[in-house]
């Protein structure tokens, strides 16, 4: 945070800059009226008249009326002084205005919040106090659909394979990477820390109890996922594995030896031929069997999946795919303008959100003990991964500063923060990085939905965190085989987990049922999930930004040699020089003008 208000200051005062060389300006007219008054000169009696015209005139006062026409001249420039200071001020305000209108939005909605508060509002009352919230969330999350569908398609399809391969394999090495960097963050924390150990002080709720999927079933549906049966269904509904109890009939043979019932698996050479009877009975089994059913949601997995393949077919039709590029490309155009207009609204918005929460929220300095000691982990994890972890890997990958690239998506963040899910984040996310941080467009439309998707090293973290917490509770000790296998389900229920607020509360019984904890624990961790998931959603979006800016560098060869490509080949349409410069500027004009306003 210090260092993102450091970038932030350091933004103000070379916008200022300009300010501090007219204040040298008027240090210089200091120094020329120093000079001429000790200069004298020698018919000043002459030259300069007193306004009292009838006393003569005495040198000294003529250096009293010279000083004043020199006020009189430096004050000209003193009002440019002041004109170009308010010009930076302007400038500089209309630069940073989502940012300054976010970041005073946030505060008034804590100050509004707390001010509420003791009103002790009913549920219905916070309810209609955080509506202009709601309402935000919904408009962010109808771009969603159009945005991932169009930004994919389009993204992929003006690559050529060699370059969606690179990026592709960049991506994903990076995904990886830092999924597995926030699990072991983690770990190490929940072991350093151990903040369930001792008694367990949190009462038991029985009340609500998560419906467990095994984590063999839960994989599966992963995969079922990818592949859509339905891309209508896909837009608004997911796969889920539903268990029914299936009662089935077995025979049985059973041998009766007087009072006593053996079963079939006894040894029959012991038992007296002439005491014992065969029979065959019936006996009911019991059996839970995996049936269809299915969640409310978008299935962005499905549609991540179809989009790539969709937009890499497009592309390799060339000519023929042209008329689709364009719709897509146009499409995700048109989204974008629209998104500019929501971020306008998005102050209003997120002031009213955190108020509402803030009303609503019970009080979190009272937790105390055990769930407190795992909310200061998690939060001390998170902090270190994306405050540490991730830039470091950010500067090795770039030699760029981090904090610079962070402080350009503030916005972003804060917004992850109101709304607690990275895909309803995902349009403001796009805006910070191509208007602020300049990465290239042909990056972030691929590399953004799929992050959105699948990365997410906060709810990584607080998977392993979780898990290993409820397991000291249940003063349950873990061999490295255990706490190996909560890192890879951890991983992979972060991956499995949906975009959108605690959703990793869901796909935490993958990892409790993986090393068999109970999954009615969970219940233990619910009061504070809420506040978790606001940070953790802030580093998923961190997490998905930094590994755009790293791809773009990693792959900038291949964005050159595309440039390269597109020139080559307008050469061969053409063969007249000029017409390819024409050409040439036409295209990146095309590409910086895609979503300005
Ligand atoms: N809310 C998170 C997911 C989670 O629950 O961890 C997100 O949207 O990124
Ligand atoms: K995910
Ligand atoms: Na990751």
């Amino acid at each position: 945070m210090i260092c993102l208000w450091h970038e932030f200051t350091v933004r103000l005062t070379t916008e200022c800059e300009s300010v501090q060389l007219v204040s040298h300006e008027t240090c210089l007219l200091d120094q020329v009226f120093e000079l001429i008054i000790n200069e004298k000169p020698p018919n000043s009696n002459s030259l300069f008249l007193d306004e009292d015209s009838e006393k003569p005139h005495q040198p000294e006062k003529d250096l009293h009326w010279l000083h004043r026409a020199i006020k009189k001249q430096v004050s000209g420039p003193q009002v440019r002084m002041c004109s170009i200071n308010r010009n930076a001020i302007k400038t500089f305000l209309h630069r940073n205005s989502f940012v300054l209108l976010t970041v005073g939005a946030v505060v008034v909605g804590v100050i509004l919040g707390f001010a509420v508060r003791p009103h002790n509002l009913s549920a219905r009352e916070i309810k209609y106090l955080s509506f202009p919230g709601e309402i935000l969330m919904r408009m962010l999350q109808m771009m969603v659909l159009p945005l991932i569908v169009s930004s994919l398609v389009t993204g992929v399809s003006y690559l050529d394979s060699k370059a969606t391969g690179k990026m592709g394999v960049w991506a994903i090495v990076y995904y990886v990477m830092t999924t597995f960097i926030a699990v072991f963050i983690g770990i190490v924390l929940v072991t350093a820390i151990r903040p369930g150990k001792g008694k367990r002080d949190t009462p038991m709720s029985d009340s609500d109890r998560m419906e467990s999927v095994t984590a063999a079933d839960a994989f599966l549906d992963l995969i079922r996922n990818m592949f859509p049966s339905n891309l209508m269904e896909a837009c608004f509904k997911q796969y889920k594995t539903l268990y029914k109890k299936t009662i089935s009939t077995k025979n049985i043979t059973v041998l009766v030896n007087g009072s006593a019932v053996v079963t079939n698996t006894t040894d029959f050479s012991q038992m007296g031929n002439n005491s014992t009877v065969l029979q065959t009975i019936q006996e009911t089994v019991e059996e839970m069997i995996p049936v269809p059913g299915s969640s409310n949601g978008v299935n962005a997995l499905g549609l991540v999946v179809f989009s790539m393949f969709f937009g890499i077919v497009i592309g390799n039709m060339k000519q023929q795919g042209q008329p689709l590029k364009n719709f897509f490309d146009c499409l995700n155009d048109a989204i974008m303008r629209l998104v500019a207009i929501i971020m306008w609204y998005a102050p209003l918005g997120i002031l009213f959100l955190i108020a509402g929460k803030i009303v609503e929220m019970k009080d979190l300095l009272q937790v105390g003990g055990q769930l407190g000691m795992y909310m200061l982990c998690v939060i001390i994890g998170l902090l270190v991964h994306s405050l540490i972890a991730l830039p470091l890997l950010y500067y090795l990958g770039t030699r760029k500063n981090p904090y610079t690239f962070i402080s350009g998506l503030l916005q972003a963040l804060i917004t992850a923060f109101g709304t607690s899910s990275s895909s309803a984040t995902l349009p403001i996310t796009f805006r910070c990085l191509e208007e602020n941080n300049h990465v290239d467009k042909r990056v972030t439309r691929l590399v953004l939905p799929v992050g959105a998707t699948i990365n997410m090293d906060g709810t990584a973290l607080y998977e392993a965190v979780a898990a290993i917490f409820i397991a000291q509770v249940n003063d349950m000790d873990l061999n490295f085989g255990q706490i190996l296998t909560i890192s890879i389900t951890a991983t992979a229920a972060s991956i499995g987990a949906a975009a959108i607020p605690q959703a990793g509360l869901v796909t935490m019984v993958i990892v409790l049922t993986s090393v068999g904890l109970p999954t009615e624990d969970i219940t233990l961790i619910i009061a504070v999930d809420w506040f978790l998931d606001r940070l953790r959603t802030t580093t998923n979006v961190l997490g998905d930004s930094l590994g755009a800016g790293i791809v773009e560098h990693l792959s900038r060869e291949e964005l050159q040699n595309l440039d390269a490509g597109i020139s080559s080949s307008v050469i061969e349409v053409n063969e007249k020089p000029y017409q390819l410069i024409c050409q040439e500027d036409d295209c990146l004009k095309h590409r910086n003008s895609e979503t300005t306003m």
